[in-house]
C-alpha cells in the first residue's frame, strides 16, 4: 500500500458528508446483524470507490492469466483515526452500545468506534470470498490487560452496479466449525445452507457480529458471493469496544440457572476470554458440533475465598446433547450418559462430570491458569495465575486440591485435614509448603474432582476417606457433601456398631431388607469399607445372607459382599467371608465379573494373591470377553499386578467382543506405565481400531487427552509392524 493510497483514503473519509441519522434494518436469522442504510452519499461512494480503484490499479499481479488469489482482492490500509470521525459520527446512533447481549463492554468513545484498520476490496467478475468466520482483534496495555477489542465487522458497499456479489450468511451447522486458526471453516461446501443474503446497495453499511468474546452474539459463517458481472468495491473495518472495569452484566436469558454474573476486572475478563478460546478449541476436538458453546460461558464469580471463575460449559453441552434422543443413553449407575462424537469420528458415552474432565484434561502449555478443577456437579472451576498472585498478596493461600483460598497456612492445614482428609500432620504441612511456594514457581494445572461425590456409589475414589468414621460421615452429611442413606445404612457405611444395634433393636432398620437406591444393603456397604466387626455382627448375629447381591441396573448388578470387599482391598473382610462364612470365591455379577477382577482392577495385589490362593480362577472372562488383563489395563496403572497375572498365564494378547485389547483400555485410561509395559509385548494387531469406535489405542489416548501417550503409541505401532505378534 502506498502513502498516496493512505492519503487519498484519509481525505475521502474526512470528506464524508454529514446527513440525517441513517435508518437500520435487521438481517433476519443472523443475531446481531443489521444494515444501516444510506450511511454514505453517492458522492462519498464515488470518492471512496476511486481510492479503491487507485489502490488496486497500483498492485501489479505476477501472472494475470492465473485467477487472483483471495488475498489479492483486498488491500489493508491503516488510516489516521481522526479521519474516521465523520463516519463514526454518522454511525454512532445506529451502533450497539455493548459488545453483546451478555457482555457489558461499552462501545468505544465517539470518534473511536470504527477501527483505523481498514481494508479496501475490489472484486472483479468471477471473484468471491470463500465461506469464513471473521475474527476479532484485540489491543492490550503493557501489562497484558485488554484495553479494546472488536466485536462486529462493518462492510461499506461503495457501488451496486454489478450482478451477484451479495454478502451471504449460512445457517449454523453443527458439522461446520472454525479451523484451529479460527477463521476458515472445516467444511464440505455442499453442506452449507443459506440463512440470509444481503444485497449490496451503494452507501449502505452491513454490520454483523464476529469473534468469540464472552457474552457476544455467535460468530456467523459467511462469504462474499461470486461477482457474476461487473466489479464490486467495499470498504471494510471493525467496530470497537472497551471492557468495562465493572461489568454489571444483564441477567442470562436462559431459563437454566447459570450462576449469578459477577463483576470482573478488565484483566479477569481478558483471561476469561483467553480461557474460553482454549475451551472452545478442546470442545472442537471432543464434540465439534458444540465448538462455539464456550463463548460467554465463564463467569467471574469471586466469593470469599472461592475459586475465581466458574464455567458451566460441560453442563450446558451435556444437557443439549442429552435433549437429543439419538444421543441420550440409558443411565449408567446413577448418572445420565450421552454420546459425543469427536473430530476423529470416535463416539464416547460420557456423564456430565466425565465430559467436564475431558474438556480440561489437556490444556495447552500457555494457559493463564493456576488451577482447574471439576466439581461433582460438573462445573469447571478456575483460578488464574494473576488471581492467585493477588490473593497471595492479600495473605490468602490457594489449596492446590480444590482451588479454594484459605487465610494463613494454619487455615490451609486445617482445611487439608478436614476437607481433603489428609491423614498426617506432615502430609498437611507438605501441602501447605507446596501451596506457599507455588506462586513463585510456574504453575501447573491440577485436574481434580473438587467436591466429594454427593451420592454414594461405593466405587468412587476418595470416598472412603471422606466417610470412614462416624464423626466424619456425620460432618460430611451435615455439610451436604455426602448424601445420607438413612440412619441404618449410614451406620453400616461408617462402621458405627452401637448406633446400628440401637436402630435394629428399635425396629428402625432391617439389615436384611433395607437397601439404598443403588440396591446396596448395609452388609455391602460395611464390606466395602472393611468394617469387619460390623460385618460379623450382620452375618453372625443378624443372619444377613452373605451372598445377597446388589440389586442395581447393569454394571453394578449382582455384586456381592465379596466383590465389594475385594474391590476395595479389604483383606480382613475378604478372609472372613472366604474362610469363616465359606462364601463362593468366584461369584459372578450379572456380566460375569468376579471379585478377583475387581481387586486386580483397583490394584490390590495382596487381595489378588489371597483370592487366587483360595481358588479363584485367574483365567476368568466376563460376558463382554474381558479377561483379567483387561481389568488390570483399565485400572489404576499397576505394572506389578500385570506382571503377577502374566506369570500366572493370563492372556494379555486377548481381544474382547468389542475388538479391544489391554492396550486399547490402558491407552484410553491414560495408564502410561502399563502402556509402556504393554507396547513391547503385544503384536501389531493390538494397534488396530476397536469395533465400536473404530479407533486405535493411539487415537483413544489422544481422544482422552493423553497426547504424549498417543505419540508413544503411534511410534510403537510403527515398530510393531516389524515384529511378530505375540507376547515375548
Ligand atoms: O465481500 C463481502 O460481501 C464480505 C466481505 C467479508 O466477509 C469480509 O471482509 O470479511
Ligand atoms: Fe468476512
Amino acid at each position: 500500500m502506498s502513502a498516496s493510497t493512505c492519503d487519498a483514503l484519509e481525505a475521502a473519509l474526512r470528506a464524508v458528508s454529514e446527513v440525517a441519522t441513517p435508518r437500520t434494518s435487521a438481517v433476519e436469522g443472523v443475531p446481531g446483524a443489521f444494515v444501516v442504510h444510506g450511511v454514505l452519499s453517492a458522492k462519498d461512494c464515488e470518492a471512496l470507490g476511486r481510492v479503491v480503484d487507485l489502490a488496486h490499479a497500483a498492485v501489479v499481479l505476477p501472472d494475470t492469466t492465473e485467477p487472483r488469489r483471495e488475498s489479492q482482492h483486498h488491500i489493508p490500509v491503516w488510516v489516521d483515526q481522526a479521519a474516521l470521525k465523520p463516519l463514526c459520527r454518522k454511525l454512532h446512533a445506529a451502533l450497539p452500545q455493548t459488545a453483546g447481549p451478555r457482555c457489558a463492554a461499552q462501545l468505544e468513545e465517539p470518534g473511536l468506534e470504527v477501527s483505523h484498520f481498514t481494508r479496501l476490496y475490489k472484486y472483479e467478475q468471477g471473484d468471491f470470498s470463500a465461506p469464513h468466520f471473521d475474527r476479532a482483534y484485540h489491543e492490550r496495555d503493557e501489562r497484558g490487560r485488554l484495553t479494546r477489542f472488536s466485536a462486529f465487522s462493518i462492510v461499506l458497499y461503495l457501488n451496486d452496479d454489478f450482478e451477484g456479489g451479495s454478502t451471504t450468511f449460512f445457517a449454523k451447522d453443527p458439522l461446520v466449525r472454525p479451523s484451529r486458526r479460527g477463521n476458515t471453516p472445516v467444511v464440505d461446501p455442499t453442506r452449507l445452507r443459506v440463512q440470509a443474503r444481503v444485497t449490496p446497495r451503494r452507501g449502505d453499511a452491513l454490520i454483523f457480529p464476529h469473534g468469540n468474546f464472552p457474552g457476544c452474539h455467535p460468530n456467523p459463517l459467511h462469504e462474499g458471493s461470486v461477482v457474476v458481472r461487473g466489479s464490486k468495491s467495499i470498504l471494510r473495518s471493525d467496530i470497537m469496544f472497551r471492557p468495562a472495569e465493572k461489568c454489571a452484566l444483564p441477567p442470562p436469558t436462559s431459563k437454566r440457572r447459570e450462576g449469578k454474573p459477577k463483576a470482573g476486572s478488565a484483566a479477569q475478563l481478558a483471561i476469561a476470554e483467553q480461557v474460553e478460546a482454549i475451551l472452545n478449541a478442546r470442545l472442537s476436538q471432543i464434540a465439534p458440533e458444540f465448538a462455539d458453546e464456550a463463548s460467554g460461558s465463564i463467569l467471574v464469580a469471586r466469593e470469599a475465598g472461592g475459586p475465581e471463575m466458574r464455567c458451566d460449559l460441560a453442563n450446558k453441552v451435556f444437557w443439549k446433547a442429552f435433549a437429543d434422543e439419538s444421543r441420550r443413553r440409558r443411565q449408567r449407575g446413577e448418572d445420565k450418559v450421552a454420546a459425543f462424537s469427536s473430530d476423529l469420528g470416535l463416539t464416547r458415552e460420557l456423564t456430565r462430570v466425565e465430559l467436564a474432565e475431558l474438556i480440561v484434561a489437556s490444556l495447552p502449555d500457555d494457559h493463564p491458569l493456576a488451577f482447574v478443577g471439576v466439581t461433582s456437579g460438573a462445573s469447571i472451576v478456575l483460578n488464574s495465575k494473576l488471581h492467585r498472585l493477588q490473593m497471595h498478596e492479600a495473605q490468602m493461600i490457594m489449596c492446590e486440591t480444590c482451588g479454594k483460598f484459605l487465610r494463613s497456612s494454619g487455615g490451609l492445614e486445617w482445611h487439608m485435614k478436614r476437607v481433603h482428609k489428609v491423614a498426617t500432620h506432615s502430609q498437611a504441612f507438605e501441602a501447605v509448603q507446596r501451596a506457599s511456594t507455588a506462586v513463585t514457581k510456574p504453575a501447573s494445572v491440577l485436574v481434580w474432582p473438587v467436591v466429594q461425590p454427593k451420592a454414594a456409589p461405593l466405587d468412587r475414589r476418595d470416598f472412603q476417606t471422606a466417610v470412614e468414621d462416624p464423626e466424619h460421615l456425620q460432618a460430611a452429611i451435615a455439610q451436604g457433601k455426602v448424601r445420607s442413606l438413612g440412619p441404618g445404612l449410614d451406620a453400616c457405611r461408617a462402621g458405627d456398631l452401637e448406633t446400628l444395634k440401637d436402630l435394629i433393636s428399635q425396629g428402625a432398620f432391617d439389615p436384611r431388607e433395607d437397601r439404598d437406591r443403588n440396591g446396596c444393603t448395609g452388609l455391602l456397604w460395611a464390606c466395602g469399607f472393611g468394617h469387619l466387626k460390623l460385618v460379623r455382627f450382620l452375618v453372625d448375629d443378624c443372619h444377613v445372607d452373605p451372598e445377597s447381591p446388589q440389586l442395581a441396573r447393569r454394571g453394578l448388578a449382582g455384586r456381592k459382599p465379596l466383590h465389594w470387599a475385594a474391590r476395595n482391598g479389604q483383606l480382613a473382610v475378604v478372609r472372613y467371608l472366604v474362610e469363616q462364612v465359606h462364601a463362593t470365591v468366584d461369584p459372578e455379577t450379572s456380566d460375569g465379573t468376579t471379585p478377583l477382577c475387581l481387586a486386580a482392577y483397583q490394584g490390590h495385589l495382596e487381595t489378588c494373591r489371597y483370592l487366587r490362593g483360595a481358588g479363584a480362577n485367574v483365567l476368568t472372562v466376563n460376558s463382554f470377553g474381558c479377561n483379567l488383563a483387561m481389568w488390570i489395563a483399565q485400572g489404576v496403572d499397576r505394572v506389578d499386578v500385570a506382571e503377577w497375572a502374566l506369570g500366572l498365564g493370563v492372556n494379555f494378547d486377548a481381544i474382547n467382543h468389542n475388538g479391544q485389547g489391554p492396550l486399547h483400555k490402558a491407552a484410553q485410561r491414560g495408564n502410561a506405565r502399563l502402556v509402556n509395559w504393554l507396547v513391547s509385548k503385544v503384536g501389531p494387531h493390538h494397534h488396530l481400531p476397536n469395533a465400536a469406535e473404530q479407533s486405535t489405542p493411539a487415537q483413544l489416548a489422544e481422544f482422552s487427552g493423553h497426547c504424549d501417550l498417543a505419540k508413544v503409541l503411534r511410534q510403537a505401532s510403527g515398530l510393531a509392524e516389524h515384529r511378530r505378534p505375540g507376547l515375548g
